[in-house]
């Protein structure tokens, strides 16, 4: 019986249209996942290599829990389809997305030796639920394995709740939460804090030489 994933493909492709809208699938990056069925796993991803600006009928495939295509295709998953199986395995997220922005690759570089960026005191780590006076967003950054199963566990070890967000070092960021709308909600507001950091940073460079 073939499956019916109609709601999910078009809730994918509309957050695909919005996120291409801000331009951050430039070169043909990015990938995205939405869960269709929780057992047996199953779940939409981005077809590799495509220009994701466009909105065709073989944007998305099925896979199943280890990333291999359900039904008949001539499409191949996209290249990190295994992180996105992370996610799906190890948490009840609904979707995961991910993609390259200059910000995000910029913070990656700039905390890398840290392995991990903070944000305090910023109205928008309210988008994670942190809501209290002292609460903190503490993001990860890994190493970019070329070897996409090396990422893949190394991204692992650091989904541990049904939400969260990993940089990867001048790559870009992998996020997923419970549904679309909060996976592009904690993906948003990651970009604003990313590019929040840079800015300051470079003011107090500048206030620094004046
Ligand atoms: C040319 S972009 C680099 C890719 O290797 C990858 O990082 C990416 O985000 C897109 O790969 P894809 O296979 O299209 O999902
Ligand atoms: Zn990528």
């Amino acid at each position: 019986m073939k499956m019916n994933y109609e709601n999910q493909w078009n809730e994918l492709a509309d957050i695909k249209d919005e996120l291409a809208q801000r331009d951050w699938f430039m070169g043909t990056s990015g990938n995205l996942a939405i869960k269709v069925e929780n057992s047996p796993l199953s779940f939409l991803v981005t077809a590799s290599g495509k220009d994701k600006r466009k909105r065709t009928s073989e944007d998305f495939l099925l896979v199943e829990q280890n990333g291999l295509p359900v039904e008949e295709t001539t499409l191949k998953p996209s290249a990190e389809t295994l992180l996105h199986c992370k996610v799906f395995q190890q948490s009840k997220a609904g979707c995961c997305l991910h993609v390259h922005t200059v910000a995000n690759n910029v913070i990656s570089e700039l905390f890398s030796e840290e392995r991990e960026v903070t944000f305090k005191e910023q109205e928008l780590i309210k988008a994670w639920g942190k809501w209290g006076q002292e609460d903190s967003l503490t993001i990860p950054i890994i190493y970019n394995y070329a070897h996409i199963p090396r990422l893949a566990e190394e991204f692992g070890l650091h989904v541990n709740e049904d939400h969260g967000a990993v940089l990867i070092r001048n790559h870009g960021i992998t996020v997923w939460g419970k549904n679309g709308f909060e996976a592009k909600k904690l993906l948003e507001a990651c970009e604003f804090l990313f590019q929040y950091k840079i800015t300051l940073l470079q003011t107090k460079r500048m206030e620094l030489f004046n």
